[in-house]
């Protein structure tokens, strides 16, 4: 029974080399090695087993999480792990804890903003984990407006040292993960104030919290967890913490000084670069939250795909065999527009991640130019990814009718771990209104005959876009790259004009900004679509081996495209780039598009690679052995230990025994 692969029939009916697209999926063959055995090195090792992290309460939850972290670290030493090779192992140990922050914001924001001494002295400490450190930025009352923050740094010149200090409570800490019960370090934003009582806004600081003998907090810092979060289990293995400052003394050199110093006398000198480049590890952190989103989204995909598989429902005659969900159209309807926004921002990923090696390596070399798109670009699509992840793992737990509301469907936890992504890294509205104030800069630029680049390049054509009319006749017509670029790029275009004109009514273009914020929210998302719709189509032009895997990835990618075209008709239709037959042309290929998606559904979840252990859901199991283990899994309950349950004595049996005597009445 164990070995029986219930969606065998599934597997073959798959038109494609699915070898061949795991590593399309993986990004080389390389990749895909090391992910592989990274997956497996974890999946086979007792101590990264997942199961009952619902159940425990949160001190043991925290502890066990310790243990994996600390198992993680010592089988990466004695693995001699490349980092490459560590940061899989930890995204497979599946579990967010602090050396997501020690590795992801402390390590990169000293590797960025600190000067070569300072990287000689604090980098081999923290990569050997002799400390361990967080990213303390959010305060109680500021986390957006990052130049709102309380907590000060003040210069005294005769210590030279830096007073780090919170002066109200609205400036304590809040939120940092790591902080509440593990980092000896951290990186602490403060208001920089030198001597002359001149504000000079936030800096980066190192302040050592916790004693490295025994833990206990240095004199002056208070320091604990923000307390429980969202869901059971999920993020809560995080010490997400809150933090005060009494006048805590640092040295001078412990201001991360690459990008501005503080001299020994007290002098304030910016280096000649854009004071946004302190907001560096922001921009780096989002962009692997982008990657990480295509795997959120994979994983919830997977699970509601194979599930789809076997849950059959209606449709039988005489008795026999009902039909499986998947062949339902509405099933196919809400499930294959979120395959296919898997693979997508798979390949968008990719691309920013090519952007954001790209843009470093200019600053290197002093060109900043890049840096206003690599930030509008990691902002949108950041929030982008996570808006469409967040929704459609809770699309997936739909689709999973009653057994995906249940723990072991995997779902309802990776829903509660995923959707604070919608938050943390910059609120996604927050992110959209930076990207539509770079919009409307480049839109207000074009009469000067500044040229747009890059992802805005097509604002350049405005004349053409603002009259194209799609010149689809036919379903088929849809399946053209350059057709379905058109109206997504005319339609970002006449939502970006309008708003541009719309804010040239406003005397002050701050008062504009606001009163027009839901509209420029609108035009931020449809450049950002049109991104990802662009990036998909750009992957498409590579060379692609493996039989079938391009044309499955063709069909994903219009899937894609027509399926955002479907859902936001209203934009397309009334900003006249299409009309509502070519629209309803449009549905009409997006259902043939489903057809041919059906027969290779399972085997593209297939090439994500994930193991069972990662994918931790009995509807999502590999083998589709689904119904006898959600049967042994309800067993294992703890209320299932005893047959009759704890507090029957005290209040089933009463009442039992009450409603008896009132029947006799
Ligand atoms: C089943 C369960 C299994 C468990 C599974 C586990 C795995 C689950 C998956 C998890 C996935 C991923 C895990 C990843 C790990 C993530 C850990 C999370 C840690 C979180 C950390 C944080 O949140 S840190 C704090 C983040 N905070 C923010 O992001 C704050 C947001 N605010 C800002 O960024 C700025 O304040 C804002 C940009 C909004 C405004 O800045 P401000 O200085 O006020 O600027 P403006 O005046 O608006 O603009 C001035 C000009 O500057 C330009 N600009 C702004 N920012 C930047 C920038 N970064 N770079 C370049 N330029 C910038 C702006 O555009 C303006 O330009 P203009 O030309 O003058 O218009
Ligand atoms: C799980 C988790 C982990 C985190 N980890 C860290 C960490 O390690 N380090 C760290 O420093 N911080 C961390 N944070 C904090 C996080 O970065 C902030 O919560 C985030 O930046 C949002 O800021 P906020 O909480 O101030 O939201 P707010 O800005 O108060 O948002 C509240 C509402 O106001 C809206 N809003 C705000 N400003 C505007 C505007 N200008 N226009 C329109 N609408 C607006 C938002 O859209 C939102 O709906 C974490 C948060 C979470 C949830």
């Amino acid at each position: 029974m164990e070995d029986v692969d219930h969606l065998a029939h599934e597997r073959s009916k798959a038109q494609f080399d699915v070898e061949e697209m795991k590593i399309v999926w993986a990004g080389s063959r390389h990749a895909f090695e090391v992910t592989d055995r990274m997956s497996r090195l974890v999946a086979s090792d007792p101590i990264f087993r997942k199961d009952n992290r619902t159940l425990l309460p949160r001190k043991e939850l925290f502890k066990n999480t310790l243990r994996k972290a600390a198992h993680a670290w010592k089988r990466i030493i004695e693995l001699r792990l490349t980092e490459e090779e560590a940061s899989k192992l930890r995204f497979f140990a599946d579990e967010p804890n602090f050396t997501e922050l020690h590795w992801g914001m402390f390590v990169p924001f000293i590797k960025g903003q600190g000067t070569d001494e300072q990287q000689k002295k604090w980098l081999p400490l923290a990569y050997k984990m002799q400390i361990i450190g967080c990213y303390a930025q959010t305060e109680l009352g500021h986390g957006s407006n990052v130049q709102g923050l309380e907590t000060t740094a003040t210069f005294d010149p005769l210590t030279d040292e830096f007073v780090i200090h919170s002066p109200t409570l609205a400036s304590s800490k809040w939120w940092p993960g790591g902080l509440g019960k593990v980092s000896t370090h951290a990186v602490v934003f403060a208001r920089l104030i030198i001597t002359d009582d001149r504000d000079y806004g936030v800096h980066g600081f190192i302040v050592q919290l916790r004693s490295l003998d025994d833990h206990l907090p240095l004199p002056g810092i208070t320091v604990g967890d923000i307390g429980n979060k969202f869901g059971s289990g999920a993020y809560n293995t995080m010490d997400n913490g809150l933090l005060r400052f009494d006048n805590v003394r640092i040295p001078r050199d412990q201001m991360l000084m690459r990008i501005s110093q503080v001299t020994r006398e007290g002098k304030y000198v910016q280096s000649n670069v854009p004071r946004q480049l302190v907001y560096g590890t922001m921009v780096y952190v989002r962009q692997t939250i982008v990657a990480d989103a295509s795997c959120a989204l994979a994983r919830a995909v997977c699970i509601a795909t194979r599930y789809s598989a076997v849950r059959r429902q209606f449709g039988s005659q005489n008795g026999g065999v009902e039909t499986q969900v998947i062949d339902y159209k509405t099933q196919q309807n809400r499930l294959f527009p979120l395959l296919a926004s898997a693979y997508a921002f798979r390949f968008v990923g990719e691309w920013l991640k090519w952007l954001y090696t790209d843009v470093t390596q200019r600053l290197q070399a002093k060109d900043f130019s890049t840096l206003p798109e690599a930030h509008a670009c990691t902002a949108g699509l950041k929030s982008l990814t996570t808006t469409v992840t967040a929704d459609s793992i809770e699309e997936c737990r739909k689709l999973c009718g009653g057994h995906g509301y249940l723990s072991c469907s995997g779902l309802p936890e990776l829903f509660a771990v995923y959707i604070p992504a919608c938050t943390y890294e910059g609120d996604n509205v927050v992110l959209l209104l930076q990207v539509a104030r770079f919009l409307m800069k480049t839109v207000s630029q074009l009469p000067s005959g500044m040229k747009p680049v890059g992802t805005t390049a097509y604002l350049g054509r405005v004349e053409d876009l603002m009259q194209c009319h799609s010149t689809v006749k036919k379903a088929e017509d849809w399946l053209n790259p350059s057709v379905v670029l058109e109206v997504f790029e005319a339609r970002a275009t006449r939502l970006s004009v309008a708003c541009a004109q719309n804010l040239s009514k406003f005397a002050k273009q701050e008062e504009g900004f606001l009163e027009l914020a839901a509209d420029l929210v609108e035009a931020a998302v449809a450049h950002c679509q049109l991104i990802v719709v662009s990036k998909f189509i750009e992957k498409l032009q590579e060379d692609i081996p493996g039989k079938g895997v391009k044309e499955q990835l063709q069909t994903l990618c219009y899937v894609y495209a027509l399926n955002l075209l479907h859902k936001h008709l209203g934009d397309f239709v009334a900003t006249g780039c299409i009309t509502p037959k070519q629209a309803s042309l449009a549905n009409d290929q997006l259902r043939s598009l489903y057809s041919q998606v059906r027969p290779n559904a399972v085997a593209l979840v297939d090439s994500f690679n994930y193991t069972d252990h990662y994918l931790s859901s009995i509807l999502g199991r590999y083998d589709g052995n689904v119904y006898p283990k959600l049967y042994e899994e309800a067993w294992k309950d703890p209320l299932n230990e005893s047959v009759v349950p704890d507090g029957y004595h005290e209040y089933i049996r009463p009442l039992l025994k009450q409603q008896l005597r009132n029947a006799r009445l």
